[in-house]
């Protein structure tokens, strides 16, 4: 049997409200409707599915006050991090939001009424007081950072009919709810579980400490990676859950189960340990693993740590006896050489030789195709990997050319253009500003917003081809500094950029134009137009200048090769 659920039973609101699903989902239609963010999309179907039992909706204010002050909701129950619907007072006075109201939540992705919410109050929370008691109140940490710069400024608290469960189209068959991890551990007469919480890739060291808790509690390992929101920048889930996939085999026939998890996490720390605790003993676990630093944020700007190490497992002994789930500590594994092993730190002696691999240094040697020996990872792990992140010499770039027009940028862009394509290896794309004026931006004219919107364009187009891989070149005069700013942060979400000046003075282009525009544009004939009687900013830290008036197009070209190189794009593997 598994593990009793928290409070003793299952809030599973999908299967309690299944016969009134008509009727309810022909109510919704009617209703005002909130619909929901990401992160409160992820708390509904944790409540939908009882897999934060008690729970049966979002938190009133009573069970608030209670969690954010005494870890408990009003009836006693432990429960460590408040669930809250918030909403603006905009949207309270458009809908109506008020005691005894019903309305429906809607699902942003496909506009489907998910529940009803019974309102029982509205409440203005104090802030201050929930970013202290829950996450420790430093203005940095991204929980508190979400609570005063996203979250609205009233909740909404009450029960919740079930109408449908969200609709999921990635690994559908691993989203197990708690009831059906419950049926399937008893399918396969699973009565001791020892859960592990991810949001990581998992290597031999995670693999070894899972397996090592089992042994210790003679249980089976159910492997439960958060694929909701985690911290920002971490390795997306649809890498992570491949990850996992591949590492399964690697665990004795029939010893671990994967399954997912949605949960919004807040990295809350002590705090989340105990809600991550009694979710694990929700799905049916008797035992979950805490480690080191356990759902922290890490370190603030200043370099301090939000939580110390094991502050979780602090935490997590301080409630043990009510939570029904026990925890199983452990140190940071590290791994011994001259015995082939992993072991937890503490249980290294002294003088013993020890390697690890930090995060950081993976993400470099995925950057720079550098080695992962086989005793960090697995072969089919660091595959899947490199697939999401390939080298340098794989990975998507933009080339941005600004100055003026006959500047030689034009003649550039082109002439890098076959050079690269002569290279191979990716497909370039060649963003002319003539092209792009033609093909993306023919209602646009040349006012400092239509400039801006040009520009911004461009870079959009530059920063899903780069994500896609591909070699950029776009040209255009953008003559103003913050958009060209806005382009590369843009593209550097996805890949390097690189800002070449091309700064021949406006007289040589003048002079050298054989088209006839400056004249036009001296006579009159084109108003606004940059250098004339409109401005250029100059880039203030370009990657490289280059001068058409002192040097020929091939020297351009072969110094932006050369940057290019420099930074493993070229390199030929
Ligand atoms: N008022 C004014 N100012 C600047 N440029 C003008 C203007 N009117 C038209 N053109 C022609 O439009 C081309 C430059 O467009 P861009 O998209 O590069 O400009 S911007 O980056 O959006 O500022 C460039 O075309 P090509 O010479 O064919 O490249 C300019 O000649």
């Amino acid at each position: 049997m598994a593990n009793p659920p928290h409070g003793g039973i299952l809030k599973d609101l999908i299967a309690r409200d299944a016969p009134r699903r008509n009727q309810l989902s022909e109510e919704a239609e009617k209703l005002p409707a909130i619909v929901l963010s990401e992160r409160q999309l992820c708390d509904l179907e944790l409540i939908l599915n009882g897999g934060f039992s008690p729970l049966e909706g979002f938190l009133n204010e009573k069970d608030y006050n209670g969690v954010v002050s005494d870890v408990r909701l009003a009836d006693g129950n432990l429960f460590s991090i408040p669930i809250t619907l918030d909403i603006s007072q905009e949207t309270i006075d458009e809908l109506g939001v008020k005691p005894g109201a019903r309305i429906a939540l809607r699902d942003f992705r496909d506009d489907r009424n998910l529940a009803i919410i019974t309102v029982d109050d509205v409440y203005k929370p104090n802030k201050e007081k929930e970013a202290k008691e829950v996450f420790g109140g430093d203005p940095e940490h991204p929980a508190v950072k979400y609570l005063f710069e996203t979250a609205k400024e009233f909740y909404v608290g009450g029960k919740i009919d079930a109408i449908d469960r969200l609709m999921h189209y990635d690994y559908v068959a691993l989203r197990y709810t708690p009831a059906e991890l419950r049926l399937h551990f008893d399918k396969l007469g699973w009565s001791r579980v020892v859960a592990f919480q991810t949001r990581n890739p998992m290597h031999r060291a995670h693999r070894e400490l899972t397996v090592r808790a089992a042994r210790l509690r003679q249980a089976n390992v159910l492997i439960h990676p958060v694929v909701g929101l985690t911290k920002p920048g971490d390795i997306d889930h649809f890498t992570r859950v491949r990850v996992y996939q591949a590492l399964l085999p690697r665990y004795p026939n029939g010893m671990a189960v994967l399954g997912l998890l949605p949960l919004a996490m807040r990295m809350g720390g002590p705090r989340e340990a105990i809600w991550h605790a009694i979710i694990r003993k929700n799905h049916g676990a008797t035992h979950f693993i805490v480690g080191r630093d356990h759902a922290g944020p890490g370190k603030n700007s200043k370099g301090v740590d939000f939580y110390g190490p094991y502050d979780a497992q602090h935490a997590v002994t301080k409630y043990k006896d009510e939570l029904g789930i026990e925890m199983v500590p452990f140190q940071q594994m590290t791994y011994l050489p001259d015995s082939d092993e992993y072991k937890p730190k503490d249980e290294v002696e002294t003088g013993i030789r020890t390697l690890d691999i930090s995060g950081t240094e993976l993400r470099k040697r995925l950057r720079t195709g550098a080695e992962i020996p086989e005793w960090f990872s697995y072969p089919e792990v660091v595959r899947v990997l490199r697939e999401s992140h390939p080298p340098r010499s794989k990975q998507g770039f933009t080339v941005f050319l600004t100055g003026y027009q006959n500047s030689g940028k034009d003649a550039i862009a082109r002439a890098l253009n076959v050079t690269l394509n002569q290279q191979g290896g990716r497909s370039v794309s060649l963003l002319l500003g003539e092209t792009v004026r033609h093909e993306l931006s023919s209602e646009l004219g040349f006012s400092r917003a239509d400039r801006d919107k040009n520009i911004g364009r461009i870079a959009f187009v530059a920063s899903e081809l780069t994500k896609a891989g591909a070699a950029v070149i776009a040209a255009p005069i953008a003559p103003f500094d913050s958009p060209r700013k806005q382009a590369k942060d843009l593209v550097e979400k996805h890949g390097s950029f690189y800002l070449i000046h091309v700064a021949t003075p406006l007289e040589y282009a003048e002079k050298t134009d054989k088209r006839g525009i400056y004249a036009k544009a001296r006579n009159g004939e084109i108003k606004g137009f940059t250098g004339v009687d409109d401005p250029y900013e100059s880039p203030e830290k370009p990657d490289l200048t280059v001068d058409i008036s002192k040097t020929n197009v091939r020297t351009a070209v072969h110094q932006i090769v050369l940057l290019l190189e420099a930074q493993g794009l070229l390199e030929q593997l």
